[in-house]
């Protein structure tokens, strides 16, 4: 691994423009691009399970990717999911990642022929990690998607020995125990980034020191917030602004929760994503009225 640097800050889970027909909408990127940069993102991580990843072909996913590069030019970084059921479909998406100028990789577990144990997820992610040996790989951890709830901790440390490249773990799971320890390993030489975004505020006081969210993507000014006055000790705020994100969160869940309720949310803030593909259902004419009376009841539209 090259010029490798830990991942800190914000990084918003992206969601995947689309148009009317469900076709992804890559000319949207652009503009989606600008206000992650403008909300002080320092990265986003492309394809993962905001982005629809398993919904999404081959084809798409590195599309999606490239625009991304293109569209982020340096102001910040790109993360690549490239989890797939298929092995060679990830070697093949890992490959195309470094080769398009990504900045980071990432792979769930594979969750119809699921690794029973940590041995095994090993091997399934090795070549995965090898296709894309400059750079850092991360393991997406996610058992509520997946159904894989292997110990993380023990598969940092036996993975280093045949992933030289992996670099840590996206970890979405309210496990604070595990999460806890697999920052603690070695003198925190793995990289936690928080997945869960309602209670980001108790993953920083364990340590991580980056965040993957699908809520940054609409409520970055809260999550700075948090950011800031955890560093600066200020409990007190972070606790009042964590109790913001949870309003929010609670709404998104009534609308189906982070995938759904958030594109529906971007598309009310200007970011055209459309609706989600099948089988996630599309918004109805009433729902985007509901939801929109339901956030200006919180003040969400409100400048901050
Ligand atoms: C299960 C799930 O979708 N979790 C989200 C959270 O951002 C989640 O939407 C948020 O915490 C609200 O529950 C992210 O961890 C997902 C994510 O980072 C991704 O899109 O890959």
């Amino acid at each position: 691994m090259k010029n490798y640097q830990r991942l800190k800050g914000l990084i918003a889970a992206s969601f995947t423009p689309m148009d009317a027909e469900g076709k992804v909408n890559l000319p949207v990127i652009g503009k989606y691009a600008d206000l992650m940069a403008k909300s002080g993102m320092t990265g986003v991580f492309v394809c993962g399970t905001t982005g629809e990843s398993l919904s999404l072909t081959v084809e798409e996913r590195k599309n999606i990717l490239e625009q991304w590069v293109k569209s982020a030019d340096g102001r910040f970084k790109v993360i690549a999911h490239v989890g797939s059921d298929s092995l060679f479909e990830s070697m093949d998406l890992a490959k195309h990642a470094y080769e398009s100028g990504a900045d980071a990789i990432a792979a769930m577990a594979p969750c119809f022929f699921k690794p029973a144990t940590v041995k095994e997820l090993i091997a399934f992610f090795a070549p995965i990690a090898k296709s894309a040996e400059e750079l850092p790989f991360y393991y997406y951890n996610m058992p509520s998607m997946t159904g894989v709830s292997l110990p993380v901790a023990e598969f940092l440390v036996e993975g280093k020995k045949s992933i030289p490249n992996l670099a840590g773990t996206k970890f979405t799971h309210n496990n604070l125990m595990e999460m806890g320890e697999c920052l603690a390993l070695n003198n925190g030489e793995f990289e936690v980034l928080h997945g869960y975004d309602e209670i980001l505020i108790s993953g920083l006081v364990f340590g991580a020191e980056a965040g993957v969210g699908s809520t940054y993507n609409y409520l970055s000014d809260v999550y700075l917030g948090i950011m800031k006055a955890m560093e600066s000790g200020d409990l007190e705020t972070a606790r009042k602004l964590q109790m913001r994100s949870i309003e929010v969160v609670k709404i998104i869940i009534k609308y189906g929760g982070g995938v759904r309720g958030g594109k529906a949310i971007m598309n009310l803030i200007g970011i055209d994503c459309g609706s989600c593909r099948l089988p996630i259902a599309p918004f109805s004419d009433e729902e985007y009225k509901s939801l929109k009376e339901d956030l200006m009841k919180i003040n969400f539209f409100d400048k901050k």
